[in-house]
């Protein structure tokens, strides 16, 4: 099994460059299902999800094919209406096959998504969505089938602005007749980046990125190249890890805007921050006060960016409370981080973290995704080696974490 060994690490300085966004290459990829012709894909992370959404498309009839760069993906009409379990199971986001499947080709049987551990995670949003535009729903065996005549465009209200659920039913949406209002839709970029993507087809989106996004049916979409948003969570990540080690850091291929709830709580915490057209310079040389901290869907603090805040205040100076809104089961982090020597106890979904002086190294375990690249920037602060487990999820993630920590002066290195 690989596993990274982190050394404590000088202060961190140097430029890094944030890579496609994972969470908005993912969906993008699903809705090339809805179109006929070449699509191109610019500058897309190369990620373990997105090789994994790579055979998903190819196993339901896509042709798919990449020169290092870019990824080129033919739709067609001749796809399945099958997707199987051995890849949903790999990842939560194969399930965004559903709705164009179901757009496409009137029916849909695929693999319900695994529990992941990070909470019980449901796709009754979802369904209640396809219902609204006229499918049936029918449940068994671990997998769940929908069938329409045709899709027609609802009112949809969604219970909670779930990023998924938006995505699936604004794609199922595309090809309905008539129109679809998406009420107390989620409003991440990721959202936004689709509907543009969508639109450069021939879709007819307005409204992503407020909550109430509306769906115009057309007859078919064309192909297109798109290049996706860089990722807000990674650059988010290394604007964590520079004000950690005490460091000065370039980020550079950042969209500001979708940064601001990390910029207000990093500078809420005393670490300086200059922003200039498409790179943010954060300095964390003055240290690191106490933040309280609230994870909410965008534009509020971002669930994946609380392991990795959770890790900086476990050594800020004071007493931070945070609170996890969005997950029920994201702390597993916690008992790692006390491993190394933080002081956090958690009260159901608050968490009160007092900061210690010093975290030690310690063997670790990645639970998952952020909880890994929490460990990881732990890990650059405590003394002596830290060797983080279970690697695999970090690669998931994140383009070559460890390179673009070595390039800033991290002691960190990738062993079998
Ligand atoms: C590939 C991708 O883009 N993943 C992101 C996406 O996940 P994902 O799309 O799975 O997250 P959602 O916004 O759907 O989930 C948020 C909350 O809604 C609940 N829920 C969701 C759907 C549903 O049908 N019923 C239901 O109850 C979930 O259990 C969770 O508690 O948004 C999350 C929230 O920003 C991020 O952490 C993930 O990185
Ligand atoms: C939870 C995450 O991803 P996913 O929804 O793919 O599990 C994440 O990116 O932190």
């Amino acid at each position: 099994m690989r596993r990274l060994i982190v050394e404590k690490s000088p202060p961190l300085h140097g430029i890094i460059n944030v890579s496609g966004s994972k969470n908005a290459v993912l969906p993008i990829m699903a809705a090339c299902i809805l179109a006929n012709g070449e699509i191109k894909l610019e500058d897309i992370p190369k990620l373990e999800d997105v090789l994994v959404m790579e055979r998903m498309i190819k196993a339901i009839g896509l042709e798919v094919h990449e020169d290092g760069k870019n990824l080129y993906i033919k739709g067609t009409e001749n796809i399945k209406c099958e997707a199987p379990y051995d890849l949903v199971r790999m990842l939560r986001a194969s399930f965004l096959v559903m709705g164009p499947i179901l757009a496409r080709k009137g029916k849909v049987r695929i693999a319900l998504p695994g529990g992941c551990n990070i909470g019980s995670r449901p796709v009754d949003l979802h369904l209640k969505g396809f219902r609204a535009l006229g499918a049936e729903i029918d449940m068994g065996h671990g997998y769940v089938e929908a069938h329409a005549q045709a899709l027609r465009g609802n009112k949809i209200y969604l219970d909670f602005p779930s990023v998924g659920a938006t995505e699936n039913i604004m794609m199922a949406a595309i090809l309905a007749k008539g129109v679809t209002i998406l009420e107390n839709a989620a409003e991440e970029p990721e959202i936004v980046d689709l509907a543009n993507f969508l639109n450069e087809m021939g879709a007819k989106v307005v409204g992503a990125g407020t909550d109430c996004i509306r769906i115009e049916g057309v007859e078919w979409l064309k192909g297109t190249s798109h290049t996706v948003i860089p990722d807000r969570i990674e650059a988010g990540t290394y604007m964590i890890a520079a004000a950690m080690t005490g460091g000065r850091v370039v980020i550079r291929n950042v969209e500001i805007e979708h940064l601001k709830p990390i910029v207000a709580k990093l500078t809420e915490a005393g670490v300086a921050i200059d922003i200039n057209e498409n790179e943010i310079v954060v300095d964390g040389r003055r240290g690191i006060r106490h933040v309280d901290v609230k994870t909410l869907p965008y534009p509020g603090f971002p669930t994946d960016l609380q392991p990795q805040m959770m890790a900086m205040l476990s050594i800020a100076q004071g007493t931070s409370i945070v609170i996890e809104t969005v997950f029920e089961n994201r702390f597993q982090h916690v008992p790692e981080l006390k491993r190394m020597g933080a002081d956090i106890k958690i009260e159901g979904r608050s968490a009160v973290v007092q900061g210690v002086d010093n975290l030690t190294g310690a063997e670790v375990k990645a639970t998952d995704l952020r909880a890994g690249a929490a460990l990881v920037l732990a890990g650059l602060v405590a003394e002596r080696q830290t060797e983080v487990t279970e690697i695999q999820h970090i690669h998931r993630g994140y383009v070559d974490m460890k390179g673009k920590l070595e390039q800033v002066g991290a002691r960190i290195r990738e062993i079998n």
